[in-house]
């Protein structure tokens, strides 16, 4: 029999080698990879399909410049990207996001964990992920505007409904997706659903705004039905205070739930009596304000500078949904101390791999971004189809579908780490189940 050990680390050792310098996607290839090694060895012949080599390279990847002018008439030159990861199983699906720290490791890393959650949701979506180093914060609209009609007219030529359809992820909400719409339909004249997370009045899908911080509650209620912890009256933790956290924040209210902190790049908020989600909405939102506003109007509530003493707080359940590498050993072993029972990541890998070891080892319910938020793209795979047959469907009805979704990846998870003999570790789960699917479908096309 084949060496898969011997294979796996050959290939993290080749993608080291070429290029140095990309820690993020190093750790997510490792993450991925160690942990599929039992559905490569009861398919052999992937070896010689060099399967892992072509996973791990983008089909295709962007890289442009984004010229615009500021309000005091200035040229400013930012930095564009599309990584298209995989089409194996569909047109190229996922995020942009547009933030200062925004390079190429950062979207292989992304784009690559976005091919296996979409795999998972089971939809017809591929992979990939984009965005730019912009920084949206503390810019005006016109400014906004200006940057996302540049970075289109350079970034139609690569997309379209049935070949590639970005949506939102850090820094691109709805502001952000009603202008690159604006701008493609100028440039194509046609009006296509050629990205998600559009408004409501030119062809978005009710509920995608609520749907990854939904979906991310509704696969963690499975995780503790499962285990027979009931979610209500439980105490939450919850970083970020986006479109993830936000709809995070909802929904477990919504079950019961107690939520007590949010979060934004400056610091977190502690609120013992519970967040007060309308004003959280208004802050960031309506106002674009940042968080330690909040303080304002609940005196009670702390504000801390800093945004990882979010994790000293004393909870139940931990809710990451901010960013990666938020949640590092020390905040893992903190949140043990004060008797955390599960975390569920809303963000994409937000916990360092020594911080889910440590989580994972010491009995923690651990919920994997790719799996636990995948109800975001599963809704945006929802609107592709709402804008293919030109036709919306109710909230509670593509609500109901979420639920569905969400349940069904959290049966492939928990199934597939039964059936390779990991039974509980979800991440092991998820990787197997995204990544046989996969490659079944890459074996199938051949040599490409
Ligand atoms: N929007 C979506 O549908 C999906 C988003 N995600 C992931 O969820 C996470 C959050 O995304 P969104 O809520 O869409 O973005 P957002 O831009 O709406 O919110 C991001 C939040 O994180 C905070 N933040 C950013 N950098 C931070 C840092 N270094 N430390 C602490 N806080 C920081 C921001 O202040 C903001 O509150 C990202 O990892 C994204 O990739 C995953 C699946 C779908
Ligand atoms: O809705 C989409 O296509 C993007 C979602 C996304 O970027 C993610 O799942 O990380």
């Amino acid at each position: 029999m084949a060496d898969m050990k011997a294979y796996v680390q050959q290939v993290l050792d080749e993608i080291v080698k070429r290029d140095p310098d990309q820690k993020e996607f190093h750790n997510t290839a490792k993450e991925i990879l160690t942990s599929i090694i039992p559905v490569l060895e009861a398919h052999p012949e992937y070896q010689k399909d060099r399967l892992l080599e072509r996973f791990l390279e983008p089909e295709r990847t962007v890289i442009f410049r984004v010229p615009w002018v500021d309000d005091n008439g200035d040229l400013q030159v930012n930095r564009g990207f599309r990584v298209q990861m995989s089409s194996a199983i569909g047109p190229y699906k996922g995020g942009l996001r547009f933030h200062p720290s925004v390079n190429l490791s950062i979207l292989k890393f992304l784009a690559t964990e976005q091919v296996l959650k979409n795999a998972l949701s089971g939809l017809p979506i591929g992979g990939g992920k984009g965005g730019s180093d912009f920084d949206p914060k503390g810019k005006s609209d016109g400014e906004v505007m200006r940057f996302c009609q540049s970075f289109m007219t350079e970034l139609y030529r690569h997309i379209g409904a049935d070949t590639d359809v970005p949506a939102g992820d850090i820094g691109v909400g709805g502001r952000e997706i009603g202008y690159l719409f604006g701008q493609y339909k100028r440039i194509r004249d046609t009006y296509e659903g050629v990205l998600t997370g559009k408004g409501l009045t030119f062809g978005g899908s009710l509920a995608r705004t609520e749907a990854t911080g939904y979906g991310l509650l509704y696969f963690v209620k499975d995780m503790l039905d499962d285990n027979n912890i009931d979610i209500k009256g439980k105490t939450v933790a919850v970083s970020g205070a986006g479109n993830v956290a936000t709809y995070a924040i909802e929904k477990a209210q919504q079950m019961g739930a107690k939520v007590v902190t949010c979060s934004d790049s400056n610091g977190y908020v502690y609120d013992p009596e519970g967040i007060d989600l309308d004003l959280v909405k208004d802050i960031k939102e309506v106002r674009r304000g940042r968080i330690k506003e909040y303080v304002e109007k609940h005196p009670k509530a702390e504000y801390h500078e800093g945004c990882k003493g979010v994790w000293t707080v004393k909870c139940d359940i931990a809710l990451p949904c901010a960013t990666q590498n938020e949640l590092d050993l020390e905040s893992a072993k903190t949140l043990v101390a004060n008797g955390v029972k599960a975390v569920g990541e809303g963000a994409n890998m937000p916990s360092t791999l020594d911080a889910i070891e440590y989580l994972q080892s010491n009995g923690v319910l651990f919920a994997p971004a790719k799996a636990a938020n995948a109800g975001g793209v599963s809704v945006s795979a929802l609107e592709m189809s709402q804008n293919s047959e030109r036709l919306s469907w109710t909230f509670e009805e593509v609500d109901h579908r979420l639920k569905g979704i969400m349940d069904n990846i959290y049966a492939q998870a928990k199934g597939c780490a039964e059936k390779y003999g990991c039974k509980g570790n979800l991440l092991a789960g998820a990787n197997m189940a995204g990544f046989a699917k996969i490659a079944e479908a890459m074996h199938a096309q051949g040599w490409v």
